[in-house]
């Protein structure tokens, strides 16, 4: 329900404590007939023609939704029982885009269009969140959204470094929040399969897994000063948020924020978010990191303290063109592999008859989205809730920084620190500028 029709209602002496968004209709209804008005109520806002009644719905508000997030919007917008009602971004053109969007979808002209994300938190008809800015904010918006009482989809990688990591899972437990990181590849037919291999015992004992990770550099030179946009367009102190301060250039806001140190995790995150992340699960050590990282090249040998290696490999190290993001897993009777091309390539051949899906193409999170409405209801944890996704960051987060230092170094993962390296240790957090704090 919008703040206007709180106030309408109030005053209509209807109402002395904000009702809840699900008793709006009934109250409404009295209203209309305290103040002798008709009140037409179309066959969908009941529930009728296949529909979830309004009352029913979840509604949702997005934050920051660029390119990625008008992906992720499409599948909110194709789920019935979800309602998208307001969009915040610092950037006015986006903010324009989606509103267009939206209320050509719905037929209306209700999507609240807001630049600043406290506007959208406050809303408290909100019940859902879909969060898809650049790296620097994921940590920072899922807490405030958490705060705030909300349950929170937000796109990958969704920390800066291990501190955030844990900040973030502490933060949404605290708060009994739903959480769901943007890591679709959890609830896509190939990769669930292949997980399942292993899970189910088919490759035998497990000793290796492979992560497709990009290299980790983010050592892209700063761009020049350009004039600065009014606030209303660019927000860029805004778009900044908890990022350290710089002069602005418009790259930065059309997405040339990768490969920036202070702006992007990095390549280990970019891709292992979702690669290392399978690994994590099909390992079965989503409550933990590995214990030992050796870096290599531009890739990273980690090693759990189970025994099982984790190979966090860029390009150009023997994988077998099955698409984006692919992973690998080896056990002593056979292995498998498999990326966004759908293909898997397997050993033995005889394995091919465990197939059970389809090898189609695709990297399309609406399983996921689906699966995230379906937890707000249940309040049954999401796959990629915030305890695995927290956990899979930090090996990546570790791996990163063994490949920046360019030393071997061990890991303590219940005490979230490297064992005896100070320097290393330096790399747990980035200062966050004020007046953003976790
Ligand atoms: N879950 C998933 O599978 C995915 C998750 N994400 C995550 O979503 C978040 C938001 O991503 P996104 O909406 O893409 O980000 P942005 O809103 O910053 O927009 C990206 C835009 O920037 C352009 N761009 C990309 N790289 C550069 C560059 N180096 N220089 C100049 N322009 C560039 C892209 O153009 P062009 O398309 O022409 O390259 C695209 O139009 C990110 O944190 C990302 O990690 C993003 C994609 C997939
Ligand atoms: O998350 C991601 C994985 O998929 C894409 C590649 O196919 C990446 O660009 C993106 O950032």
């Amino acid at each position: 329900m919008t703040e206007s029709t709180h106030t309408a209602l109030a005053s209509e002496g209807e109402m002395t404590t904000t009702p809840s968004r699900r008793g709006f209709l009934k109250t409404a209804a009295r209203a209309a007939a305290v103040i002798g008005a008709p009140l037409i109520v179309p066959a969908s806002a009941l529930g009728r023609n296949g529909q979830t009644p309004p009352s029913e719905r979840i509604t949702v508000g997005g934050l920051g939704i660029g390119p990625r997030g008008r992906t992720d919007l499409a599948c909110f917008l194709s789920e019935r029982d979800a309602q998208f009602i307001a969009v915040c971004d610092a950037q006015k053109s986006r903010r324009e885009i989606v509103k267009r969007t939206v209320d050509g979808h719905y037929q209306n002209t209700d999507c609240e269009s807001l630049r600043h994300p406290d506007e959208l938190l406050h809303r408290d008809d909100i019940d859902a969140v879909l969060i898809a800015t650049g790296d620097r904010w994921h940590t920072m918006a899922s807490i405030l959204a958490a705060r705030a009482g909300k349950d929170i989809y937000c796109e990958k990688p969704c920390s800066m470094t291990i501190e955030e990591s844990l900040a973030l899972a502490d933060t949404i437990q605290r708060y009994g929040r739903i959480y769901q990181a943007g890591t679709q590849r959890r609830t896509i037919p190939n990769f669930k399969f292949a997980v399942d291999l292993v899970h189910t015992g088919k490759l035998g004992r497990l000793h290796t897994m492979h992560a497709h990770t990009l290299s980790p550099a983010a050592t892209r030179e700063w761009l020049p000063e350009a004039p600065l946009p009014g606030k209303e367009e660019v927000d860029w102190d805004l778009w900044l948020g908890p990022a350290p301060w710089r002069p602005y250039n418009p790259t930065y806001v059309a997405g040339g924020w990768r490969d920036h140190y202070d702006l992007h995790s990095g390549g280990f995150l970019e891709w292992g978010a979702h690669t290392v992340d399978l690994c994590q699960w099909a390992n079965q050590s989503e409550d933990t990191a590995p214990v030992y990282y050796e870096p290599w090249g531009t890739s990273v040998t980690a090693t759990y303290a189970n025994g099982v290696k984790l190979q966090m490999r860029d390009r150009d190290t023997g994988w077998l063109g099955l698409g984006t993001c692919p992973v690998r897993f080896e056990g002593d009777e056979g292995w498998i592999e498999t990326g966004d091309s759908g293909k898997f390539a397997v050993y033995p051949e005889s394995l091919r008859s465990e197939l059970a899906v389809p090898e189609m193409a695709g990297t399309d999170p609406r399983h996921h989205v689906r699966q995230f409405l379906d937890s707000v209801r249940t309040r049954q944890a999401c796959s990629a809730n915030e305890k695995v996704a927290s956990q899979s960051h930090i090996a990546s987060h570790a791996a990163t920084i063994a490949w920046r230092i360019g030393e071997d170094l061990r890991f303590d993962p219940v005490k979230n620190e490297f064992s005896g390296h100070e320097i290393a240790n330096r790399y747990l957090s980035r200062a966050v500028r004020e007046p953003w704090r976790i």
